[in-house]
């Protein structure tokens, strides 16, 4: 069932700038949906929209079958967002961070407590209580950022790129977080991103948006999909040595692509299996020295790059 929905979404500014331009979503309730795009191409403009934070110019905006036109206030008590910057007190501690949360929301003193201790438990954050919010690090920063907006029990949590500039681990330790909301809490999360890697490992759904307008929206494994580009890829034991016989894959594949990555020769197929058995024979009769050979799929990236590059070129 669709908790997001819009249809022809367009926000001119009083610049003149049309950052959404006739842009169409849906967003399934209870999955992790990611929206993806090169700078400038409208993420945050649409997420300040569904968040109420603005009013689009023309279009219309449906979250839980409510038109958010007429129903703004209906939707604000059903939604959270955990926006770039901060919205923690470093001067409170961790639970008075929360319980303040929790008097914003009008949450009866009792009922906020259980759901503090529920959500410190969920997310790990107990170790952290004896500790002032100031000297924490920031990625626990913002996991308490992302506990604090869980505190209303919303149906949909909004996260503005929640993992930039983190390090790895806490960045991994943001995904765990995310997937639980999703799992326990069974709220929706619908996210921005720039880190391909995280929409990929992440999302049920990902839209791929530029200028203002939905490329596609699927799920990551049938958005690889989608461009059909496989690769052939030769592995050999160094740079060097995959230059020297990359010449007879040339000859032999002479209607596909074929080129360096580092140690490996990477030959763009259509049909991988004919193409396998092709390669193995090369290999076989000229004695070729790889170390391996194996079928590649494209990488989210390639899907990016490529639709965001074909839209360019008015495809
Ligand atoms: N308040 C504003 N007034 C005028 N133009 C704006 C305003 N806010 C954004 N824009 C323009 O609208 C377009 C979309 O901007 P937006 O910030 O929504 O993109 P974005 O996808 O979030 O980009 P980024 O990934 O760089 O944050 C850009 O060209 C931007 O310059």
């Amino acid at each position: 069932m669709a908790i997001i929905e819009t249809y022809d979404l367009v926000q001119r500014y009083k610049n003149g700038k049309q950052a959404l331009n006739g842009f169409n979503m849906m967003v399934a309730e209870g999955e992790i949906f990611s929206l993806l795009g090169p700078n400038g191409a409208g993420k945050s403009t649409l997420i300040n929209i569904l968040t109420t934070y603005l009013k689009p110019t023309s279009g219309k905006i449906l979250i839980q079958g409510m038109d958010l036109n007429c129903h703004a206030d209906e939707v604000r008590c059903i939604i959270a967002c955990v926006a770039q910057q901060l919205s923690i007190d470093t001067h409170l501690s961790l639970t008075d961070n929360m319980l303040f949360q929790s008097q914003l929301y009008k949450i009866p003193k009792q009922a906020a407590i259980k759901r503090m201790n529920e959500l410190i438990n969920a997310f790990d954050l107990a170790p952290f209580k004896e500790y002032a919010v100031s000297s924490y690090s920031g990625g626990v920063k913002r996991r308490l950022d992302v506990a604090l907006n869980m505190m209303s029990n919303p149906k949909i949590l909004f996260l503005d790129e929640p993992t930039v500039g983190m390090d790895v681990c806490s960045r991994r330790q943001m995904w765990q977080m995310m997937r639980k909301i999703r799992d326990e809490f069974k709220t929706t999360i619908f996210l921005t991103t720039h880190y391909l890697e995280e929409a990929e490992n992440l999302s049920d759904t990902i839209c791929i948006m530029k200028e203002g307008k939905a490329l596609i929206q699927d799920s990551p494994q049938a958005l690889r999909a989608v461009i059909h580009q496989e690769y052939l890829q030769i592995q050999f034991d160094t740079k060097q040595t995959a230059n020297k016989y990359l010449k007879p894959f040339k000859q032999c594949f002479t209607n596909q692509q074929a080129m360096l990555n580092d140690a490996a020769v990477m030959l763009h197929t259509q049909n991988s299996h004919f193409d396998m058995e092709k390669a193995l024979s090369l290999i076989l009769t000229q004695k070729i020295p790889c170390l391996g050979i194996q079928i590649v799929q494209p990488s989210l990236e390639d899907v990016f790059v490529r639709l965001t590059a074909e839209q360019e070129a008015g495809k």
